[in-house]
């Protein structure tokens, strides 16, 4: 700590300490087949994701959305670059390693619910808390149980409940331990407006209120409009950002990179 004192006065020479970040992406690639049919879905993307910070990732279809939060949260590996959660690079981890990350450090909110039919709505939110021989802090589950509806459905499977509900509960699944970073893959895809606002509401709540960290990929301005931040991706590449969005000014930003996309294939 470097500080001087000025008689009762301390000033502080150091610079703040920067933000610790929750994931980052170096220079990652990320090719699918080769010769003729090679696909660059990656091309040298770089992007570092702060803790407590909710970000959306956008871009027009096939421009790498997927691809790139699938590597960040290790259900895929880059062709080459680096991805950390944390200060863990998932590069040098075996496959053990990385399974135990994904199940304590990482919550997963996909469109497909993946929610086990056999178990209850209570039995499929605390599935991977009981894996990891974990309990929920009780008031926080039941903050998120509140929040998010399902306190009446807890004991449906899912074959009993509706896809918004079920989708609640993949959600409820995912804060449930209060991972480090939360990823969702158009988490509110398939979701009528209320069930999505709820979904939105709640991941802005873990942000705001616990410090959490949020990573969706989405379409729609309006759940982008949720996040601290919007990184563009067009054709493999991080094109464009935007700060304390709102769903016109994204809207915006979509129409420009679509002009783009029109301009450049003619
Ligand atoms: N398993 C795969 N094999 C071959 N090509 C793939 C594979 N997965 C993705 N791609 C290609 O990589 C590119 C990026 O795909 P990705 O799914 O990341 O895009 P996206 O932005 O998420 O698209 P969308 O918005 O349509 O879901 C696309 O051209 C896609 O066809």
């Amino acid at each position: 700590m470097s500080s001087h004192a000025l008689g009762a006065v301390a000033v502080s020479t150091e610079t703040p300490a920067p933000t610790p970040l929750a994931a980052r992406a170096q220079n990652l690639n990320k090719t699918y087949g080769s010769g003729d049919t090679q696909v660059r879905a990656l091309d040298g993307v770089s992007a570092d994701f702060a803790r407590g910070e909710f970000t959306a990732i956008m871009g027009p279809s096939g421009s790498g959305k997927s691809t790139l939060m699938h590597c960040l949260a290790g259900l895929d590996s880059a062709t080459s670059g680096s991805v950390m959660i944390g200060d863990t690079e998932l590069t040098t981890l075996s496959d053990k390693q990385m399974t135990q990350l994904r199940r304590d450090r990482i919550g997963f909110v996909f469109q497909a619910f993946n929610l086990v039919p056999t178990l209850t709505a209570l039995e499929n939110i605390t599935l991977p808390l009981d894996i990891a021989g974990r309990k929920a802090d009780p008031s926080w589950l039941d903050n998120v149980l509140t929040r998010l509806g399902l306190k009446d459905r807890l004991d449906h499977r899912p074959s009993e409940l509706s896809g918004g509900q079920q989708q609640r509960v993949a959600c409820a699944r995912a804060l449930a331990g209060q991972p480090e970073i939360i990823f969702g893959d158009e988490p509110t895809g398939n979701l009528d407006s209320r069930s999505s606002g709820e979904v939105l509401a709640i991941l802005r709540a873990a942000v705001g209120e616990f410090g959490q960290t949020v990573v969706i990929v989405t379409h729609d301005p309006r759940a982008a409009s949720y996040a601290d931040r919007v990184v563009f991706l067009a054709d493999g590449h991080i094109v464009d950002e935007l700060r304390d969005p709102t769903a016109e000014t994204v809207l915006d930003r979509m129409k420009r990179l679509d002009t783009v996309a029109v301009d450049v294939e003619g």
